[in-house]
């Protein structure tokens, strides 16, 4: 089953991460509420850095239980672990190790210090996915690049065509750095809500391809992923200027 599109405006990227932050922690204390342990995937990028922020400025009053959270990446960098190139090591400065998740809930992907291609880091995801992802996501972050790619999944790559596999490799990535590991599509329809978090006018017409009837995987992979029971975009005003 896939969710029609909600679309949330926001006046700036300030307001478009607090409002992301202020969600994610009621969807993280709901879901707890039932008895489940949220298993959240995290995205790269400067309006996630934006939401990191506001995390770690509002997690620890809210009502998670940060042991009780279990975290994931939609993809990464293949550079050093202690590079800053690398989505987790940003995350982690941001809020995480401030909110105190405990490490074996942390799910990195592993880095050039671990395994010596990326082909081998997504072999390794794909196996702790089976071993602890749970039966899915209880929230997906995706921040949309501009010629509408999700994750590191590209307009006109192989990966986008990946059913078998859960998560892959990317090589001569058009953003830098060009080697990288990303969940396949398949992987992120195990998301119970999706969510799309989209600033600048830069991604305006990104956004619009990609919620248009006419957008083609190939072309807007970011047309592609939906909750099994939920879709949203977060949106700053310049994001939705073309809608
Ligand atoms: O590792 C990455 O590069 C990200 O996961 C990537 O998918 C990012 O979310 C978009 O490119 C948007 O990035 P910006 O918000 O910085 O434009």
């Amino acid at each position: 089953m896939t969710t029609e599109a909600l679309i949330e405006v926001h006046d700036d990227a300030a307001a478009l991460a607090t409002a992301v932050a202020g969600e994610l922690l009621a969807r993280l204390a709901d879901a707890q509420s039932a008895d489940r342990v949220p298993h959240v995937v995290l995205t790269g990028g400067t309006i996630a850095d934006a939401v990191h922020a506001e995390l770690a400025r509002l997690g620890a009053a809210s009502d998670v239980d940060w042991t009780r959270v279990a975290l994931w990446w939609g993809d990464e960098r293949f550079v050093a672990a202690g590079s800053e190139d690398r989505n987790a090591g940003q995350a982690r400065a941001a809020f995480i190790d401030a909110l105190g998740v405990p490490a074996e809930h942390v799910h990195e992907v592993p880095s050039t210090d671990d395994v010596a291609t990326a082909e081998e880091a997504a072999e390794r995801y794909a196996d702790a996915l089976a071993e602890h992802g749970a039966d899915g996501f209880e929230v997906l972050m995706l921040g949309v690049g501009p010629d509408g790619h999700v994750a590191s999944l590209f307009p006109g790559f192989p990966q986008l065509d990946e059913q078998e596999r859960s998560v892959v490799a990317v090589h001569d990535s058009p953003k830098p750095p060009p080697d990288r590991v990303t969940l396949t599509f398949p992987t992120l329809a195990r998301a119970r809500s999706t969510w799309f978090l989209v600033s600048g006018e830069g991604k305006a017409e990104a956004v619009a391809r990609a919620l248009s009837p006419a957008a083609t995987p190939a072309e807007t992979p970011a047309s592609v992923p939906r909750g099994r029971e939920e879709t949203t975009w977060f949106l700053d005003r310049p994001a939705a200027s073309h809608l």
